[in-house]
């Protein structure tokens, strides 16, 4: 009957309160993150948990929820997640993305479902359950909402790794987003892949449509063109033959392009332009060399020699504050590592080979002061959907995952770990400045 189905709807359950979290269109380019901040502090101040709001750029709210520990002074914990979206093309969804449609096999399906709010309210049922069975923490714990992740987080994650109020956190280690995986293995991710945008542009000499000359501006960018595709094909070969991830290789993909004269009907067909551009996403490996890269661009892709010119967007870190690759350990010199690995063990989880992610997370302005952060959303027998149409999340999945985070917040607090102190002002955790010892 309807009043069943409303009174279904108001219940509030961990998959309610997902769904509620869903139906808030925080899709760029216009994310309602008053409405997401609004949410978010009601469920905060529902479990007991310290909140602040910053707002580091106008507009752009980011959250702070604490749960102080007993021992404040040991380094806490920071389980981050973004408060933003990708858009999504409702008219090639089967349900739309904002209504967070619940069929009857289980499946949400919802714009940022697996990207990535399922953890941001994972993260708080495990608060809520910890908190039922009356468990306090002994190390701090932090949880960040932040805004702007989707689109390079220069207003969002890098304004807050670089202010005072996150060098207060004293932070030991961090979780942030990670990936789904269709097998039945929880994926981890040490590292991301830094993002540039590449924009070449040529110039040439411009002529009639019908003649045959050399250097045209036209010419001189699909020669370009050619010569990123053959370098494109080569790295994916790399790939195709098994011998690297594709987080694992360069990634060099054409975005947009963009010539000619135009005329009411489209283009004016019979004249060259004089002028061409086009736009690439480039994903560099952390142990890639930038400087190389860029004297690739210059040199074969984009040389002044054929009246070429071009822009790097480079878009966040690409080392740490002590010239590393933004990558963190998994082994045992990183002595969070085994923490993170019994808690996966603790809910009867398998976990695979820990990897590289394909593309970018905010974790990246956390391992810039050399602070450890992983990549984990807990996401198994999933098809990977982020910013793919129909995203969906299956609801025993999802309580599934706050099982691992529920384990993750108790087993980091039984290993207690504490920090070197450091020449450097941040806390860094490997042999050059790292932990020293178990607490
Ligand atoms: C250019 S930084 C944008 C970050 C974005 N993150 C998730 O998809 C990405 O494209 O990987
Ligand atoms: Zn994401
Ligand atoms: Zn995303």
């Amino acid at each position: 009957t309807p009043t069943q189905q409303n009174q279904d709807s108001e219940e509030d359950t961990p998959v309610t309160r997902l769904q509620n979290y869903l139906r808030i269109n925080t899709a760029h380019p216009s994310p309602d993150y008053p409405s997401a901040v609004a949410y978010l502090l009601s469920q905060a101040r529902s479990i007991g948990l310290q909140a602040q709001t910053l707002e580091f750029s106008p507009g752009k709210p980011l959250l702070l929820f604490t749960w102080p520990g007993s021992r404040p002074s040991l380094p806490s914990l920071l389980f981050n997640s973004h408060l933003d979206s990708v858009p999504a093309e409702s008219s090639k969804w089967v349900h739309p993305p904002f209504a967070a449609v619940r069929t009857p096999d289980g499946k949400i399906f919802a714009r940022g479902a697996q990207d990535d709010k399922c953890i941001g309210m994972q993260y708080l049922e495990a608060v809520r359950n910890l908190k039922q069975k009356n468990f306090t923490p002994i190390r701090t714990v932090h949880f960040s909402y932040v805004p702007d992740e989707e689109i390079g987080g220069s207003e969002g994650a890098a304004k807050f790794t670089a202010s005072k109020e996150f060098k207060d956190l004293n932070l030991g280690f961090a979780m942030d987003e990670g990936q789904a995986n269709p097998g039945d293995e929880f994926r981890i991710f040490y590292s991301d892949r830094s993002p540039w945008g590449l924009k070449i542009k040529a110039s040439g000499v411009p002529g009639h449509g019908s003649k045959l000359y050399d250097n045209s501006a036209m010419e001189n960018l699909m020669k370009s063109v050619e010569i990123m595709s053959r370098f494109r094909e080569s790295q994916f070969d790399v790939v195709k033959a098994g011998r690297a991830a594709n987080s694992e290789v360069i990634s060099v993909n054409p975005v947009y392009m963009t010539a000619g004269i135009p005329s009411p009907t489209g283009f004016v067909m019979n004249m060259q332009p004089s002028e061409a551009e086009a736009g690439f996403d480039l994903r560099m490996p952390p142990t890639s060399d930038p400087d190389a890269m860029k004297k690739r661009i210059a040199e074969e892709w984009a040389p002044a020699v054929r009246n070429m010119t071009f822009q790097i967007i480079e878009k966040g870190p690409i080392r740490d504050i002590l010239g590393r690759p933004l990558m963190t350990a998994t082994n045992e010199s990183n002595p969070w590592w085994p923490v993170f690995k019994q808690a996966i063990t603790a809910v009867g989880g398998k976990l695979a080979k820990p990897e590289i992610l394909p593309s970018t997370t905010d974790a990246r302005y956390i391992r810039e002061l050399g602070i450890p952060a992983l990549g984990f959303s807990p996401m198994t027998n999933t098809p990977i959907l982020l910013h793919d149409h129909n995203e969906f999340l299956k609801d025993t999945v999802y309580l599934r995952g706050i099982e691992s985070n529920f384990d993750l917040m108790t087993t980091a607090q039984v290993l207690g770990v504490k920090k070197k102190k450091v020449t450097s002002q941040y806390p860094c955790y490997d042999d050059v400045c790292g932990f020293i010892a178990w607490d």
